[in-house]
């Protein structure tokens, strides 16, 4: 399926929009981005195969995502854990989204992992989310999240890896290309990712198996406004796949 793209700057004005003239609040949007990621997981890697996902989340918006996504996992059967190792203290956003993981009984890790806890952690669990950068990353990454990559990139052919929103590293309008800019041990090869919105330009660089679009919260009039695409969510889901 071909499909139109949102460049980092139109998915942000996008969703200044969304928080302003049509009235979501974050919290709404937040939610909805991570019910769809959930979904998507479900529907490629279920629980009966790949009941461990460890969920890797950053500090910004997509981390949030990833955190909303966990509480859906773990109400769809599978036994999540959360590694966010920069947790802005002072947002009430996240500070409740960790409060219901805890209540949730899900492990959360807040402190940053030595490179054999963080290996062993990826080899412990069956797949795993990345929810660290999302719309807003500008490549080179920093610390923490560089060595995280690093690690990922050694498990990317042996164990699935769903990206939210763009592959963390990818410049989100450029894609893995970016030779000049970051050395190839940063460049993720994912087997799934899921848009939000709309898909980014970087995505038409992705060669993974799967690739939906999520976060149905775009009315027609905004769409046609905007010239986004909306292809036709089947039925009651939250995602769309679209390389069918
Ligand atoms: N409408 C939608 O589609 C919605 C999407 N959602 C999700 O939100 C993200 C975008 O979230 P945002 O908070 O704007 O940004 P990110 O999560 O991508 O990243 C912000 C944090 O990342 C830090 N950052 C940026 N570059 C680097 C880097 N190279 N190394 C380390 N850290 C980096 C940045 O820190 P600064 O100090 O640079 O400010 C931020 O802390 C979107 O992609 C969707 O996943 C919403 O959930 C719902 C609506
Ligand atoms: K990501």
């Amino acid at each position: 399926m071909s499909f139109k793209v949102l460049s980092s700057t139109v998915a942000a004005a996008v969703d200044k929009e969304l928080m302003s003239t049509v009235g979501f609040s974050i919290d709404q949007l937040m939610e909805l981005a991570g019910l769809s990621v959930a979904q998507a997981v479900y529907k490629t890697y279920p629980p009966s195969t790949h009941n461990k996902v460890l969920v890797i989340c950053g500090p910004g918006n997509n981390g949030g995502d990833g955190l909303v996504a966990s509480r859906h996992l773990k109400l769809f059967g599978y036994t999540p854990t959360v590694y966010y190792p920069k947790h802005k203290s002072s947002n009430v956003l996240f500070n409740n989204l960790l409060t219901q993981l805890k209540t949730f009984k899900i492990d959360v890790l807040q402190n940053e992992l030595s490179n054999s806890e963080l290996k062993s952690l990826i080899n412990e669990n069956d797949q795993i989310i990345d929810a660290i950068f999302g719309f807003s990353f500008h490549p080179p990454l920093r610390s923490p999240f560089d060595t995280i990559i690093e690690h990922l990139k050694q498990v990317e052919t042996s164990k699935p890896i769903t990206c939210v929103d763009c592959p963390t590293g990818w410049d989100v309008d450029k894609g893995p290309n970016i030779a000049d800019l970051v050395d190839a041990k940063y460049i993720l090869n994912p087997s799934s990712l899921v848009s939000l919105t709309a898909p980014k330009p970087g995505s038409k660089f992705f060669k993974g198996n799967y690739h939906y679009l999520g976060g149905r919260f775009i009315s027609k009039e905004m769409a046609q406004k905007w010239d986004i695409d909306i292809p036709n969510y089947p039925g009651v889901d939250q995602v769309v796949r679209l390389n069918i």
